[in-house]
């Protein structure tokens, strides 16, 4: 398999705090992969790097030619009483004339991510589950070949948990695209990812996940 993704010797440092050192590792086109580890140790600060919004103290990464990446943050910050339909929230990016094209691409993706039978539902009615997958359309309508996901499953129930894990199952299987899942719920890892980086103590470990075995302490 190809790589995606070649990180080497990345540094980063706050001022005079090192976050981590000499990170190196690569990711595997078509991998899912947990990103894991205890809380401030550094894997939002790795991930801003990857998506071009910090620059490494020191060290190079670089994604394999044709590499289209998709953020999906966490849900938050949505009230309840936040105006908009769960469509016009996922085509929030899209050009302000609608296509016939763009409209075609949103109810694809809407589809996609069980979201087109409640598509006129406000976004601040909607559930947690929905709300995420909202998210997750909006990344998608780009065309993403890999993805990174931030604690997407945080504050999601259990069964709204499986719901996301298996749509992002089924992007990686039937449209081959890579996955890397930021989390701190290493069952589910285990259950849906099949490699993992380990971020502590400012070094990272790579591995299987069935074999992950990190020290959360
Ligand atoms: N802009 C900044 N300036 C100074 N220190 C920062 C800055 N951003 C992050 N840090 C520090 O870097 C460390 C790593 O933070 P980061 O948010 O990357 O950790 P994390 O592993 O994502 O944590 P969590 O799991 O809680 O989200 C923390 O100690 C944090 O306080």
């Amino acid at each position: 398999m190809t790589d995606v993704l070649k990180v080497k010797d990345l540094t980063m440092k706050f001022d005079s705090k090192v976050i981590f050192q000499n990170l190196n590792f690569e990711l595997k086109k078509g991998s899912m992969t947990a990103l894991l580890g205890p809380n401030g140790t550094g894997k939002t600060t790795l991930i801003n790097i990857l998506m071009k919004l910090l620059i490494p103290t020191s060290g190079t990464f670089e994604f394999a030619k044709g590499v289209k990446l998709g953020y999906v943050p966490q849900f938050r910050n949505i009230e309840a009483d936040y105006p908009l339909s769960i469509r016009a929230f996922v085509s929030l990016n899209t050009p302000l004339i609608k296509t016939k094209k763009i409209k075609e691409r949103v109810t694809s993706e809407l589809k996609e991510t069980h979201l087109l039978s409640i598509q006129n539902t406000r976004m601040g009615e909607a559930s947690g589950g929905q709300k995420q997958r909202a998210y997750l359309a909006q990344a998608l309508l780009d065309k993403p070949n890999m993805i990174i996901l931030d604690e997407a499953t945080a504050s999601l129930d259990p069964s709204a948990k499986e719901e996301l894990m298996q749509l992002i199952k089924h992007l990686n299987e039937e449209h081959d695209i890579t996955v890397l899942f930021v989390t701190h719920d290493v069952p589910l890892a285990r259950k849906y990812m099949n490699n993992y980086l380990y971020l502590n103590h400012g070094t990272i470990t790579q591995g299987k996940m069935s074999e992950f075995e990190g020290d959360y302490e």
